[in-house]
């Protein structure tokens, strides 16, 4: 009887476990081939339930978002009673743990991680996508310092595209917008301007702007959109926190506004770069040549190869030769003898 995790042991080494959440635990591994660490979210079918169709989204999702602030999906295994997604290892923690250390942010560090969340949703929102739990729990620290955004599970992307009325209430309280907590029907993207406001707001406070401990006085406190303003906070950051924090959607500072705020500029004086770095379209030729002489295959064959993204082992290989050319290291696959 083959168990559910002949495959995926004979390629990876399980670790320890690092996260569980409702139906879904996180285990750290290695990839055996390139003794590269990965995360890998396993999920049991049974107790998924009718949760299921939420990670088929999430997958379906994440083949599509692939860009420098988002948690690369390397490969899927699914078997009779599992699915196992490989992902990206982030081993710097999450946000939230970060903000709760340091009490507050400073307003530099807080713009330096803002620009990294909002060139991630920027990105989603071009592919027509919301991602409808923005937190900083859902935000994790790479190797390198930079966030990546995980956690697709709730991700949107209406068939009538981005203008579409979405209905499902979902995400968590504290960071939804008041549109969404009053049940009527609104724009994914509008209510990812809010949450990332309540998340602006986290970083340069170390509180959120609406808090109770009942559900149903704090969904009061969102729909009246009142919320203190430490006095350390700069003209500046009053200023576009009021834009984001507007509870009338259609008052909301929108992307493209957001994307050239002066707060978010000052001091970078570049917009915020949110095109993906690594793009699908576009193969590394070096990643395919490496991967070719590892085959003993053409390189035209192997480019095919690698761009049917079967989100498979050559996808994997793919990935996390990529990650290495980014961040400097040279992965150099072991010939097989
Ligand atoms: C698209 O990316 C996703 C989607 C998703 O549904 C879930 C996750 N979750 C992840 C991914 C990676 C890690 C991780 O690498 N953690 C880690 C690494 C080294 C040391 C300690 C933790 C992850 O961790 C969960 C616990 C974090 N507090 C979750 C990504």
């Amino acid at each position: 009887m083959t168990s559910d995790y002949d495959e995926v042991t004979q390629r990876y080494r399980l670790q320890e476990t690092v996260g569980s959440g409702g139906f879904a635990k996180v285990k750290l591994a290695t990839h055996i081939l390139t003794g590269e660490k990965v995360a890998i979210k396993i999920m049991d079918k049974r107790a998924l339930g009718d949760d299921l169709p939420r990670v088929q989204t999430e997958i379906k999702a994440m083949k599509e978002l692939v860009h420098q602030h988002i948690c690369t999906l390397y490969e899927v295994i699914e078997t009779s009673n599992k699915i196992f997604m490989v992902l990206e290892y982030c081993p710097g923690g999450e946000l939230f743990d970060y903000i709760v250390a340091k009490d507050r942010l400073k307003e530099d560090e807080a713009r330096m991680f803002f620009r990294q969340i909002v060139s991630a949703v920027a990105y989603i929102h071009h592919k027509g996508y919301a991602h409808r739990d923005l937190k900083p729990e859902n935000l994790l620290l790479d190797e390198d310092q930079s966030l990546k955004l995980i956690d697709f599970g709730l991700a949107a992307k209406p068939k009538g595209g981005m203008k579409e009325q979405l209905e499902t209430c979902c995400g968590s309280p504290a960071y939804a917008a008041p549109e969404l907590v009053s049940g009527k029907t609104y724009i994914g993207s509008e209510a990812d301007i809010w949450s990332m406001g309540v998340l602006l707001y986290a970083l340069l406070c170390g509180f959120l702007p609406f808090d109770d401990e009942n559900v149903a006085h704090l969904y009061k406190k969102i729909q009246k959109g009142e919320y203190e303003e430490p006095r350390w906070l700069t003209p500046g950051s009053r200023q576009l926190l009021k834009q984001m924090l507007q509870v009338n959607p259609k008052k909301r500072i929108t992307m493209k506004e957001l994307l050239k705020n002066p707060w978010l500029l000052q001091g970078f004086d570049v917009p915020i770069d949110w095109e993906s770095k690594c793009e699908k379209e576009q193969l590394n030729a070096d990643c395919v040549t490496e991967m070719a002489v590892f085959n003993n295959v053409s390189r035209k064959e192997m480019a095919s190869k690698i761009k049917k993204w079967e989100y498979d082992e050559t996808t994997t290989i793919y990935f996390l030769l990529l990650a290495n050319k980014y961040n400097g290291r040279t992965l150099r696959l072991p010939l097989r003898t």
